[in-house]
């Protein structure tokens, strides 16, 4: 189904920087909104319930399982994530772009039900630099950092099946190949027909 609103997926390994160039990309481009996810992980120093994440037990997540409310969901690194349907379907639908950022496997369970949705896969430009990202940003145990770091191999092997692939080597560069990913989706002929309606009819061009 073609949306007037544009869904994009970003999707990284752990550490990679996915969250800072989605963080950057919403501070630069008020059009996109991101979704809020629910998982069963417990929150990390600074996130809050409802910014991050909302923050469920695990007994909240099954009946949101069980109730059909997410349109996506997986096991990654040990605990459930989840995309609810009602912090994409409603926006989209609206005409507002949305940007999830979610695991491979998620990714590729959205892209099966929005076929339009554009896939985005983000690189770290060596494993060296996963590790010591991973290190620096220091909310994980060691136990953690090297667990995220064995699924790394496995989830970066997905990244051939995305629309998209960022190196995330100097930060502003990424945030500039981000921008113009999201710049040339607005720009094709079906995606935010409306916003350019006028003038297409007026070509007489629909
Ligand atoms: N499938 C799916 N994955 C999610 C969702 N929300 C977050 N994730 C992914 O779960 C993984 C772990 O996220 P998190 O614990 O916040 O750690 P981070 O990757 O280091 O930021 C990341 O790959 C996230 O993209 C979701 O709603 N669905
Ligand atoms: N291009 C970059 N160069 C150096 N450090 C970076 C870069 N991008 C992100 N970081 C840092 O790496 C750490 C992990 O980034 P984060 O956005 O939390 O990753 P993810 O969401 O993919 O787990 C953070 O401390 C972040 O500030």
């Amino acid at each position: 189904m073609d949306y007037p609103g544009n869904l994009f997926v970003v999707a990284a390994p752990s550490g990679a920087g996915k969250s800072s160039l989605v963080k950057a990309l919403m501070e630069l481009d008020s059009q996109v909104q991101p979704s809020v996810s629910h998982t069963t992980r417990a929150p990390r120093g600074q996130e809050k319930h409802g910014r991050e994440y909302f923050f469920v037990s695990q007994q909240e997540f099954d009946s949101m399982v069980l109730g059909g409310a997410f349109v996506e969901w997986a096991h990654v690194h040990g605990n459930r994530y989840g995309t609810s349907k009602k912090a994409v379907e409603e926006r989209i639908a609206s005409g507002t772009d949305v940007v999830l950022e979610i695991d491979y496997q998620g990714a590729l369970q959205i892209k099966r039900i929005f076929t339009n949705a554009v896939l985005v896969f983000i690189l770290p430009p060596s494993w060296e630099e996963l590790r010591s990202r991973l290190e620096r940003r220091g909310e994980d145990s060691p136990e953690v950092i090297e667990m995220r770091l064995k699924n790394a191999a496995e989830e970066m092997a997905q990244a051939r099946e995305f629309d998209f692939v960022i190196i995330n080597e100097l930060f502003e560069r990424a945030l500039f190949d981000l921008k113009a990913i999201v710049h040339a989706q607005r720009l094709k002929f079906t995606a935010q027909r409306r916003s350019r309606a006028d003038t297409f009819k007026a070509l007489n061009i629909i």
